[in-house]
């Protein structure tokens, strides 16, 4: 498959342009093919695996980071570069496993990997790479990017609140989804910014999964038939619940019925639940063809509030939200315009009409054209214009318990 051995079309180096790139190589297929494509390219290519939670308490969360290690080694030599182990659970530890606590623990529904990436991949770990004197941080994402200039946006002014630097990358490179729809991880990247964007390189996005596999094997990678890895590294093969019994006390309150407010049982804590689940929640409905379905959290008496799930269910579907903490790859919209967006990692792209908000609050208004089923506070909104990710927000308030 020689068409493959060519410049990663969505390298941000023009193609033929030698850069000193890191690529993080975590130990699976689509980094050891990324690290495959930009040798092949003539980059000049080091491979580093962040090493990010090793279970330190020895208490759960299993994720299996030596054997990871050592498959990373063996891709890194069988190309014949340097491998390096870089050391950032520190940052790791602050800058995704408490937020992930910390958000249970006030009631949102975190998204570890879309911090992991801004804080940790193109955050850490890029500043690592700048240090060592490298231009660019490579991962196997399904994501492509683009070095033509941004796509017009008539809401943007020149009031925008953007660094100088994130304006000029903004008109630099562009964040496209992966070609494989079926692995696309953009949404991942939707709070990058543009300057983090600028230095990032995405060798594998142009490619669909079957075709990065036997490339991997045409290659005689160690990796060729390892699987994908599932969720998010450091809870590995183990439940989000039972990772949180081990560092979030446990809170009991109430299960209330919203519809009219019958007790129907105790819980456990409500960082076990999300807006939307039914499982776990322990009550049985005694009504046939209906289940329960967690509608809403009362900070004051701990209750948990369920009802049965179906359209009528009191808080369960939005057709407008608010959404904070925004950040934009591109130019930052700073108008009222018709968008797309993703509000889950596998969801299709949705219209939405989005407002910025007229206080400085930094937020925007959201208002979907058909209702949405079970956004929660604190889970990742990520906004697009077709296949081009502009950005992203979080959903609803900042503290659901204030
Ligand atoms: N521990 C790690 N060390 C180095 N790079 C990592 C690590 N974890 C993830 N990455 C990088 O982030 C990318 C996306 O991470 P994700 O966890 O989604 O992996 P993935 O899609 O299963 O890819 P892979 O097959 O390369 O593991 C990886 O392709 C890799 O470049």
């Amino acid at each position: 498959m020689a068409r493959h051995a060519a410049t990663p079309h969505d390298s941000a180096a023009p193609p033929h342009e030698k850069e000193k790139v890191l690529v993080a190589l975590s130990g699976g297929v689509d980094s050891s093919v990324a690290a495959l494509l930009l040798k092949r390219a003539g980059h000049d290519v080091v491979a580093a695996y962040m090493k990010n939670w090793v279970n330190e308490d020895g208490t759960i969360g299993h994720c299996p980071w030596e054997e990871d290690i050592r498959d990373a080694r063996a891709v890194a030599d069988h190309l014949g570069i340097e491998f390096r182990v870089v050391n950032l659970m520190h940052d790791y530890r602050r800058l995704v496993v408490d937020y992930l606590l910390e958000s249970y623990q006030r009631g949102l529904t975190p998204n570890p990997d879309v911090m992991c990436n801004r804080e940790i991949k193109f955050g850490a770990f890029l500043r690592y790479a700048e240090a060592e004197g490298f231009s660019a941080v490579a991962t196997g994402h399904y994501a492509r990017k683009l070095t033509t200039p941004a796509l017009p946006q008539h809401a943007a002014t020149r009031h925008a609140p953007a660094s100088a630097q994130n304006r000029a990358a903004a008109t630099a490179c562009r964040l496209i989804e992966g070609a494989d729809k079926n692995k696309d991880q953009s949404y991942f990247l939707a709070l990058l910014t543009g300057a983090q964007l600028a230095k990032a390189r995405f060798p594998i996005g142009h490619l669909t999964k079957p075709e990065l596999r036997s490339l991997a094997a045409e290659a005689g990678l160690p990796t060729a038939q390892k699987k994908d890895s599932q969720g998010i590294c450091f809870i590995g093969q183990i439940k989000m619940a039972d990772f949180l019994r081990t560092y979030v006390p446990d809170a009991p309150g109430p299960i209330i019925r919203a519809s009219d407010g019958l007790p129907l049982g105790q819980h456990r804590g409500l960082h076990y639940f999300t807006l939307g689940q039914r499982r776990g929640i322990g009550i049985p409905s005694n009504t046939d063809n209906k289940a329960y379905v967690v509608v809403g959290k009362r900070a004051a008496d701990r209750a948990l509030l369920v009802a049965f799930d179906d359209p009528s269910a009191p808080g369960l579907w939005t057709s407008e939200a608010h959404i904070h903490s925004l950040s934009f790859i591109t130019t930052p919209i700073t108008e009222a315009t018709g968008l797309e967006a993703r509000v889950r990692y596998r969801d299709p792209r949705i219209p939405i009409h989005f407002t910025p908000s007229k206080h400085s609050d930094g937020g925007a208004h959201i208002r979907f054209e058909t209702p949405q089923r079970a956004l929660a506070a604190g889970q990742i909104i990520a906004l697009y214009r077709g296949e081009a990710l502009l950005g992203g927000g979080v959903f609803g308030g900042t503290d659901l318990f204030k």
